[in-house]
This record gives C-alpha cells, sequence and structure tokens, in this order.
C-alpha cells in the first residue's frame, strides 16, 4: 500500500530465513565504546557475509545511523564535564566530586522513554549524577552496571507553593525535617530567590541549616532568572549570611552544610560563563552543582556531529571497486573511499585509512557482530575508562587545538 506497487523483495528475505537460519549476514566492526575519535573518522563499517545478501548493508543504515544520539550526548556530556574540570581544578587545586557536578535533568524534555534510556546512558559515561531513570535501567540491563548514577531528594515547586505563598518558611522547614541526615535539594525561587536566601534561609532557619554537616548538606536551587547573574547574588548573600572560608588555592568555599544547584538555563556556555563569573569573584567551583535537561539529551541532531552512513566498496563478479560521493555543491559531503580502517598514526593521532590501504594489523575497529551474534560486549566500566579526561583536557595550558574546534563548534551549533 506504501508504495501502491509490489517492492518488498519477499524471497530474498525468506532466503535469510533458510541459508542462513534468520541470522544476517552482516559484520560489523566498531570503535570499542567510550573511545574518544576526532569528527570526521570511521565510526563503524558494515559488510555483508554473504555475496547473495549485497543489499543487505543498506536496508540497515537508518536503524545503525541511530547511533548518532547516544554518540552525539555522551560527546556533549563529556564537553561539560572539560570545562567543569578546567575550573574545579583551578578553584579547588582538585578534582574531588567532578562525577557529580552536572545531574540529568533532561528526563522530561526528550521524546520518549527510548530517547530517555539511551541519552540517559550516555550522559552516564562521563557522570553519575541523574534524575533520568531509565538511563540507569539501561546502564543496568545491557552495561552490567548495578547502579550507574546517584540523585538526593528533592523538594519541586509543588512541594512548596501547596503550603501557600505566605508558608514558604514552614514548607522549607518540613524538607528539614523530613530529611535531616542526607543532603536534600530545596528550591527555593518559588515567589523571590533572594528573600529566600536572606531572610528564610539566612535568618529565620539559619540555625537549622548550620545544624547539619556535609552529609545532610542543604543545596539550595535556584531556578529562574539569567543564571549567571542569580547564582553570583544567591551566593553572596550566602556568603554574607552564613560565612565562608577560603580553600588551600585561595577561593571562596561555603560551610559543608550549604551549598548550590543551578538547574535552569544550563548549556555549554552558561556553564562556562558562570564558572568564570564565580571565579572571578573569588568563589570556588566546590560551592555549586549543575543540572541541565534539553541542552545535554534533545537540543542537537545529526548534523551536530554530522554523522552519515555510505557506501565505500562494491565487489562485483569478485571484481571490488572503490565508491564514493562527491557533490559539486558541497566538497564537505564527499564520502570516504573504498575498505576503511581507523589506525593511531606514529604522531599518535587517530586517523582513517581508505582504499583499502591499512593494515588489517594496526586496525582500531573491532568485530562487534558477526552473522547474527553479538561478539563483543561492553560494560559500563570500560566505557568509562576509554572516555576519561586526559590529563591536557583538564589543564588548560595544555589545552590543545583541536580540542578547543570542537568545542566551539558544539557551542556554536556549527556544522
Ligand atoms: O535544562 P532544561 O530542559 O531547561 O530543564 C531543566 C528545567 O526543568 C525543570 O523545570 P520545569 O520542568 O518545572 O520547567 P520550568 O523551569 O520552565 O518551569 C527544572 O526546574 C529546570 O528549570
Amino acid at each position: 500500500m506504501h508504495f501502491k506497487q509490489a517492492v518488498f523483495d519477499e524471497e530474498s528475505w525468506r532466503k535469510v530465513l533458510e541459508k542462513h537460519d534468520g541470522r544476517l549476514p552482516i559484520r560489523i566492526k566498531a570503535v570499542p565504546e567510550g573511545r574518544i575519535v576526532p569528527r570526521g573518522n570511521v565510526l563503524f563499517t558494515v559488510e555483508n557475509t554473504d555475496p547473495d545478501f549485497y543489499w543487505l548493508t543498506n536496508y540497515i543504515e537508518t536503524m545503525l545511523v541511530q547511533m548518532w544520539y547516544p554518540i552525539t550526548v555522551a560527546t556533549i556530556s563529556r564537553e561539560f564535564k572539560k570545562i567543569l574540570a578546567k575550573h574545579l581544578k583551578a578553584t579547588s587545586g582538585g578534582l574531588e566530586g567532578l562525577d557529580l557536578k552536572l545531574h540529568d535533568f533532561g528526563y522530561r524534555g526528550v521524546s520518549s522513554q527510548e530517547s530517555a534510556a539511551l541519552g540517559g546512558a550516555a550522559h552516564l559515561v562521563n557522570f553519575c549524577s541523574t534524575d533520568t531513570v531509565a538511563g540507569l535501567l539501561m546502564a543496568q540491563r545491557y552495561y552490567g552496571c548495578p547502579m550507574a548514577g546517584f540523585s538526593i531528594p528533592a523538594a519541586e515547586h509543588s512541594t512548596i507553593i501547596s503550603w501557600g505563598r505566605s508558608r514558604e518558611k514552614e514548607a522549607f522547614e518540613r524538607v528539614l525535617d523530613q530529611f535531616s541526615s542526607v543532603p536534600v535539594s530545596v528550591v527555593s525561587d518559588s515567589y523571590d530567590i533572594f528573600n529566600a536566601c536572606k531572610h528564610i534561609w539566612g535568618d529565620e532557619l539559619k540555625e537549622r541549616v548550620m545544624e547539619r554537616n556535609q552529609d545532610s548538606c542543604l543545596v539550595i536551587r535556584p531556578d529562574s532568572g539569567d543564571p549567571a547573574e542569580t547564582l553570583i547574588e544567591v551566593i553572596k548573600i550566602l556568603g554574607e549570611r552564613f560565612g565562608f572560608s577560603l580553600n588551600s588555592v585561595g577561593y571562596k568555599v561555603l560551610p559543608a552544610c550549604l551549598r548550590i544547584i543551578q538547574g535552569d538555563g544550563i548549556d555549554l556556555s552558561s556553564v562556562e560563563e558562570i564558572l568564570q563569573k564565580l571565579s572571578d569573584e573569588g568563589w570556588s567551583a566546590e560551592n555549586i552543582f549543575f543540572g541541565c535537561g534539553s541542552a545535554l539529551l534533545q537540543k542537537l541532531n545529526r548534523d551536530t556531529l554530522s554523522c552519515a552512513f555510505k557506501c565505500s566498496y562494491v565487489e562485483t563478479n569478485g571484481k571490488g571497486m572503490d565508491v564514493y560521493k562527491q557533490p559539486v555543491t558541497d566538497p564537505s559531503k564527499g564520502s570516504k573511499r573504498g575498505r576503511l580502517l581507523l589506525r593511531r598514526n606514529s604522531d599518535g593521532f587517530l586517523e582513517t585509512i581508505e582504499r583499502g590501504a591499512g593494515k588489517p594489523e594496526e586496525d582500531l575497529l573491532v568485530t562487534v557482530f558477526e552473522n547474527g551474534s553479538l561478539m563483543q560486549d561492553y560494560t559500563l566500566e570500560e566505557i568509562r575508562k576509554n572516555a576519561r579526561l586526559r590529563d591536557e583536557e583538564v589543564n588548560p595550558t595544555l589545552h590543545n587545538h583541536e580540542q578547543e574546534l570542537l568545542h566551539k563548534h558544539i557551542i556554536n551549533g556549527v556544522h
């Protein structure tokens, strides 16, 4: 009905069933999951293992190209991590707590449960902080990780405003009572974030807050206004009311019983701006956590990192031929030619070798699927190890040009 004519090749599909017991005669080779590969390189190759089924490779294109989504989320999440690492190191002298600095707030902002699972799990490659439960389940079921991410109890607007406008203090107090021995986050902008910090937290409930400690800290959550301006104002007020100490590198840190989480208006640009402003005012990144939703899981597309799948090699009657496209109207849409492999060159950079010219023993692509069988399974632990930040990515003075470019590219959304 779709094509208004018979297009579906039932006979060939029946042959897959008869000749291969329904298992696809396909080989997929791929970069180990979590490995950092500069854009423009081959990430996986697909070939048919039985010449009768040459057509299968492109049949599965659409489904396999969907890989762009977790790849892109994991890449963006890792860009966040680089920014956070740089500022945390500079303003605290170390990287303690880095894995918890960016909380996934994106569950509600994605298109489906499946996207939440894929994107949520991709973020967990870089961080251990999430409210996207679907991502945790995916890491559990498919990546051998019993609990990949953590969260803390948190008030949300409904649990504050249902006390009525005149009883915000009572609402806050109730949350403190309910969660007296664990960290708790309290959204505090229902009416006036500055009043809440100055008069409710910083005066009426000050003693209650000061009774708490690092393991039961209050995390105040602003959730509106210009994120950088609001946050600077909030931290100033809290500093005046609760005091602060100086850490080993001379930056201001609020008492251990008090922290802030900014979860509104967060993306790669705003996080950098906020952290820069905080450090300009002498505040350590230790004071703050971030929550990010859409910019992490939804405001991205296949062109963010230009992911595509192209036919590069054919064999006809045993004779091989490199094939490619090279549109006159856009050289950037030219495709790679011939059999491809990924190798590390003598300068230490990853590069794609085209036209079958690479040596198989140098190939970094691993056979992950062959003739219906999964050949290679990765655990989240292995993936996290592959994706961990390198020294030069944390230390700004060693920041290399390639990383700068990737970072700018994602921030500006240039393709
Ligand atoms: O990164 P984002 O996609 O913006 O997601 C984060 C926002 O989502 C939540 O707000 P809520 O769903 O209540 O929406 P609102 O902030 O627009 O009121 C949360 O309080 C953040 O403000």
